[in-house]
């Protein structure tokens, strides 16, 4: 089940050696697109960006609504990096290649990591367009050994055995409510628990009754892997799963859920999720200054 694939450190190095060759900015934040939500790059000033084809070492996007592009530039006064397209394990990623770009964040800089992703509520509360601040999450291939930490540790990142209890920010998920009220959004916004499953299949009803009864608000292909290396190397994170569907949990009904009507509901909520991430990251707190305003 263990690949015996590995990564240096100083191939992780090479990559960030090479895109801060390339650009003046020195980001302290780095962001996630979801699926859809690739807009969210947008909004940066002063762009630099680099098709992931042409940076050493970096993975291609293969989904639709992943464009595979890294954008670097400004919100707020703050030096970001947006990832316009993540990697999955189902599209034959290994997951230490799924997670690379974590790495490379980490030796640029970054303090901390914004990860969005699309999913599907199993919480009744949850409606298709609502966005659900991640509080935790169950990675169900990390709990069968499928986890991007397997093999040698380089703790040169991190331990051996890292905590994962409380490795979504808790001070940025009340920042993010207080926000949202602030912006009149708060209706829209709650907390809940993401778990990853493998995909790319979605659920069956079975699988979506067992998910409910495990309690998991929302499910997606994503995000798990990315978290667990942010977090062993000492990233802050912050997530945010925007809401595409409802999971069907009954027989009776006939609904179905595809991948186009995914996107439809990103392009439908771009707005507001862009404006959350915007405000977070304006009123975030940074710990170390080194790397702000280094544009020159
Ligand atoms: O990259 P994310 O997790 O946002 O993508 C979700 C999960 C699948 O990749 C895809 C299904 O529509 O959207
Ligand atoms: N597994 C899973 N991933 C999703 N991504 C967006 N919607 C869904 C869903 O219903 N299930």
């Amino acid at each position: 089940m263990h690949s015996k694939e590995q990564i240096s450190h100083d191939e992780y190095q090479k990559t960030s050696d090479w895109l801060m060759s390339h650009t003046k900015h020195r980001p302290i934040v780095a962001i996630i697109c979801g699926s859809g939500l690739g807009m969210l790059a947008d909004t940066l000033k002063c762009q630099d960006s680099f098709d992931y084809s042409d940076i050493p070492g970096f993975p291609q996007s293969t989904v639709q609504g992943h464009a595979g592009r890294l954008v670097f530039g400004e919100l707020k006064g703050k030096s970001c990096v947006c990832m316009q397209g993540r990697f999955h394990m189902y599209e034959g990623h290994s997951l230490l290649k799924t997670t690379f770009p974590i790495r490379v964040f980490k030796l640029m800089g970054v303090e901390t990591l914004i990860v969005t992703n699309a999913a599907g509520s199993l919480a009744d509360s949850l409606r298709p367009g609502d966005i659900m601040i991640i509080k935790d999450h169950i990675n169900f291939p990390g709990l069968v050994g499928l986890n991007p930490l397997c093999g040698p540790n380089d703790e040169k990142f991190g331990p051996r055995f890292p905590a994962m209890s409380g490795c979504y920010d808790k001070g940025l998920r009340s920042l993010v409510m207080e926000l949202a009220k602030q912006m009149g959004v708060s209706s829209l916004v709650q907390e809940g628990v993401y778990a990853m499953v493998g995909g790319p299949n979605f659920e069956t009803i079975a699988e979506a009754k067992l998910l409910h009864r495990l309690g998991v608000d929302a499910v997606g292909m994503s995000t798990a892997p990315e978290v667990v290396v942010a977090t062993h190397c000492g990233l802050r994170v912050f997530g945010l799963s925007l809401i595409t569907n409802k999971v069907v949990k009954s027989y009776e009904d006939s609904e179905s859920v595809n991948h186009e009507g995914v996107l439809e509901v990103g392009r439908l909520r771009s707005q507001t999720v862009q404006q959350l991430v915007t405000e977070l990251i304006s009123r975030m707190e940074i710990n170390n200054n080194e790397n702000t305003n280094n544009v020159s």
